[in-house]
């Protein structure tokens, strides 16, 4: 359900650059094929912008940002460059539908890095600013490194830069340091501050990229930028597929309506094979944990209606949710569950007993899913011709069960 009167949490556009930020990824080497295959992925996908290196890094990065521009692709294609009117002069030539720029504000960024004060910055985005848009092309102006910057150096900046006219302002956390609260109130100022869109860029050094970009867009922010996987420079940026996580839960009709949601898994192994990454296991949506349910309170209440214990449909993505009944923490309605979908039916006395055997085997070990499924069999068939008690779940559950199981799974 959409929150009312929040923001644009309903109406965000994703700037995906992988193909940029995702080229910063320690592991990334992403040859003109492997790029032309993310880039359709993403345009498939749904993404409303693609950012690509800037044409000024190398031969091949301007290449490859050409031959990305003649794919016609839906998305529109952005390239990412320096406020320099060098690489500007480059990026406009290749085809792209608009230019991406930025310049570091804060003092560790003007003094360390490109050693320029602010009037000096201001000057050369203006220039560089009316140089994009006598080209006809989309242009947005960021100032990196937001968050450390003085807001006394920044908001007559994006002001300067908003009343000559950009497509949109960025605001970057570059090192990962921003809160929720703190992205929160500077961009409702910013909201207030510049007429054009905001987009927000979110790394994720202390965790919170993905909360960073949503409260970004609570307090009215227009565009995030994401990558499959969250790859990029350190530990990344706000990944798509964790963004979609966040804002399906916000919003279902329109993510689901916006994204075709059921890729994710596909451009994540794209993307994973070419960087030589395995996806985590806890990864959102696709990590092989994300919608399994283990212990026994939980896998009674998920069978029952699975909201219980789920927040986000794995049917959505094109995910199935597991129910896990090989551990100590397994309950008898899982096992119940288990028996019925192999046709084994019992009274639930039975079930209750079957479970806690299971429980006695899996106390002592770790048993894998055919294990239970064998001893549920036998167990069955056991139940089924009569057989005494103990021979079932045995006196001493510690030593009989175990035993009694190893006979049955070992033959
Ligand atoms: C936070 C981010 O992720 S920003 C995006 C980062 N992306 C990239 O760096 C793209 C890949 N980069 C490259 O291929 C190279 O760095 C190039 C081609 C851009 C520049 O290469 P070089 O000329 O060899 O310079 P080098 O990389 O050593 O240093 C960066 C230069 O850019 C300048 N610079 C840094 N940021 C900016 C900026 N935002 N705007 C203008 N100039 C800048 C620095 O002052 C330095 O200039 P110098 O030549 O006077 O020392
Ligand atoms: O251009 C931007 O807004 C972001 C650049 C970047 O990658 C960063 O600051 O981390
Ligand atoms: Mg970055």
């Amino acid at each position: 359900m959409a929150h009312p009167g929040l923001g644009n949490v309903s109406r965000f556009k994703i700037i995906d650059s992988t193909l940029r930020e995702g080229e910063q990824f320690e592991n990334a080497f992403f040859d003109t094929d492997q790029k032309i295959k993310i880039a359709k992925a993403l345009d498939d996908f749904g993404v409303d912008y693609i950012e690509l290196t800037s044409p000024a890094a190398s031969s091949k990065s301007r290449a490859d940002c050409e031959a990305i521009c003649k794919l016609g692709l839906n998305a529109k294609i952005l390239t990412h460059i320096r406020c320099h009117m060098d690489d500007a002069r480059i990026a406009v030539e290749t085809g792209v539908d608009g230019v991406n720029v930025v310049i570091g504000t804060s003092s560790h960024l003007m003094s360390h890095s490109h050693g320029k004060d602010i009037s000096y910055i201001t000057k050369i985005a203006l220039e560089v600013i009316e140089f994009v848009k006598s080209k006809h092309l989309e242009i947005r102006f960021s100032s990196e490194d937001s968050f450390r910057s003085d807001i006394n150096d920044l908001f007559p900046l994006y002001q300067a830069v908003d009343r000559i006219g950009v497509n949109r302002i960025g605001v970057a956390d570059t090192v990962g340091c921003a809160n929720p609260r703190q992205v929160y109130e500077l961009v409702r100022v910013l909201r207030h501050v510049v007429s054009c869109d905001i987009e927000t860029h979110f790394h994720n050094d202390s965790g919170c990229a993905i909360a960073n970009a949503f409260c970004a867009l609570e307090a009215g922010a227009t565009h995030i930028d994401t990558t499959v996987l969250g790859i990029g420079e350190r530990n990344g940026i706000t990944p798509l597929g964790g963004l979609m996580a966040r804002m399906i839960v916000s919003d279902r009709g329109y993510v689901s309506n916006k994204y075709n949601l059921k890729t994710l898994k596909d451009i994540e192994e794209l993307v994973a094979n070419a960087v030589q990454i395995k996806i985590p296991f806890n990864n959102y949506i696709t990590g092989f944990c994300a919608f399994s349910h283990k212990a026994g309170i939980h896998t009674k209440a998920v069978l029952n209606n699975p909201s219980t214990y789920e927040s986000i449909n794995p049917a959505d993505f094109g995910m199935k949710r597991h129910i896990a009944y090989a551990s100590r923490l397994t309950g008898w309605n899982a096992i119940k569950s288990r028996a019925e979908t192999l046709k084994l039916f019992m009274t639930d006395e039975r079930y209750k007993e079957c479970t806690a055997s299971i429980k006695a085997f899996a106390d002592v070990r770790r048993v894998s899913v055919e294990e239970i499924d064998s001893f549920i069999h036998a167990f069955y068939d056991a139940q089924k011709l009569g057989a005494p008690q103990d021979t079932l779940v045995g006196k001493s559950l510690d030593t009989v069960v175990v035993t009694s199981l190893d006979t049955v799974v070992k033959g």
